[in-house]
């Protein structure tokens, strides 16, 4: 596996970063963000977006919508009302797309998925079915695709490359809804853990709570994206930002590495305070004085916004599409009796690194057709019923063009 940790005696220049991590690439992220009411999810878009975005016009045809509704599951897709999710219990279903000038001038497409009432009603059981049935939809729509003759698979997928979980300090830790929602989805998404409002803690209450959502990830088998030996100066570099050495107290170092600051404490605001020099940078205000959101020893939430913008964008799309689908894919073909070779080596490339290693479910040609699914299966019947008529029709089309060939080749055969 490779390590992409900066050798200490090379320093990486711009360009040589953005080759290794693809940056130029597929600037688009979906981001699912969990978290209860009022852990500061909307407050941290608008920071990591560096503009008000609105949830309050939510087009139709955003992304998600069909295929949870399609599934059949409880989700009241809401537009304006999903502030009051409390008041009418249930999960709804907010999407957003948004367009951003990145800060190194490469635009990105960010993708926003939000669930208001997760955690929030008095009976959250279903809740987990549901967002675990919703990923799963995603993979389903995406595989389905892949088996069509016309594909399009652009439109088709949504699946969040990420999903950002806001846990709120209680002093009982971490909520048992929390870490049962977290492990029902952690093998669909690549889950990073989130810290809001570390300025309502002190630093020995944020080591604790950032120890006690450590110890709680890995007593519960909580698969978290796995940043391997990456280090903030790499990350920071993509962002033309070095780890600020002149600040007082600064817990970090370029060689820092980023698995060792998750989960990431964060203050945001939504305070917007514009200046010619700076750009627009959000301020959280006190009695005593102000924070800057972006300033680096004000919390994790810098590193947050360039590891998701820059440094790892690439990577959890790979990891979404290379580990975790293809997971799901060898599952389900496997459940339904599709004997697809399954090599035992693994074919995940060298850069799709994840939370879940051991994964070696290579695609490659089916070894079997419709005589070997399980009639019972009607889907998957249907679908490759429809292949085999679509061959058909090729068939027929190559016939009819090989013989119009024919006779364009011996004009005077057939003229006699
Ligand atoms: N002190 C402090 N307050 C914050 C921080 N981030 C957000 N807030 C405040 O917390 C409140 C709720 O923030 P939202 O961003 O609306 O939270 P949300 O999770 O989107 O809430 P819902 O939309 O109701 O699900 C707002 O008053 C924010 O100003 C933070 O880092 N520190």
């Amino acid at each position: 596996m490779k390590d992409y940790s900066v050798p200490e005696n090379h320093s990486l220049n711009r360009d040589e970063l953005r080759r290794r991590k693809g940056y130029k690439k597929g600037l688009q992220l979906s981001i699912l963000l969990l978290g209860e009411k009022g852990s500061g999810k909307l407050t941290f878009l608008n920071n990591l977006c560096g503009q008000d975005v609105s949830l309050s016009d939510v087009d139709d045809s955003d992304i998600a919508k069909d295929a949870a509704i399609k599934n059949g599951h409880s989700i009241e897709d809401t537009n304006s009302e999903y502030k009051t999710a409390h008041l009418s219990p249930g999960l709804k279903l907010v999407t957003k797309r948004v367009y951003l000038n990145d800060e190194l001038g490469v635009p990105i497409t960010l993708d926003v998925i939000l669930f208001p009432g997760c955690g929030d009603n008095v009976d959250n059981s279903q809740s987990s079915t549901v967002i675990k049935k919703y990923l799963e939809q995603q993979f389903e729509n995406v595989l389905k695709e892949e088996v069509r003759i016309m594909r399009n698979t652009k439109d088709t997928d949504g699946r969040p490359h990420v999903c950002l979980y806001f846990l709120k300090s209680t002093p009982r830790g971490v909520k048992k809804f929390d870490i049962e929602l977290m492990k029902t989805i952690c093998d669909k998404v690549n889950l990073i853990p989130i810290i809001p409002k570390a300025d309502g803690l002190t630093e020995t209450e944020l080591a604790l709570h950032k120890d006690i959502v450590r110890q709680e990830i890995l007593r519960n088998d909580i698969l978290v994206f796995d940043f391997k030996n990456d280090n903030l100066g790499e990350t920071l570099t993509l962002y033309d930002m070095d780890i600020d050495s002149d600040t007082k107290i600064s817990n970090y170092s370029p060689t820092t590495k980023i698995k060792d600051i998750s989960p990431f404490s964060i203050v945001c605001s939504n305070t917007v305070h514009t200046n010619t020099e700076n750009g627009v940078k959000h301020i959280r205000e006190y009695e005593w004085g102000s924070l800057v959101v972006e300033d680096q020893n004000t919390s994790d939430f810098i590193y947050l916004k360039a590891i998701l913008l820059g440094s790892h964008l690439q990577e959890l799309k790979d990891v979404t599409n290379n580990v975790l689908y293809e997971r799901y894919r060898a599952d389900v073909l496997t459940e339904k009796n599709i004997h697809y070779d399954i090599p035992s080596s693994s074919c995940i490339d060298e850069g799709s690194r994840g939370s879940i290693s051991n994964v070696s479910t290579r695609r490659s040609t089916p070894s079997k057709t419709l005589g070997n699914l399980g009639m019972s299966d009607e889907n998957t019947y249907n679908i490759y019923k429809e292949i085999d008529e679509k061959n058909k029709i090729i068939e027929n089309y190559q016939k009819k063009i090989d013989s119009l060939e024919k006779m364009l080749t011996s004009p005077s055969k057939n003229r006699a």
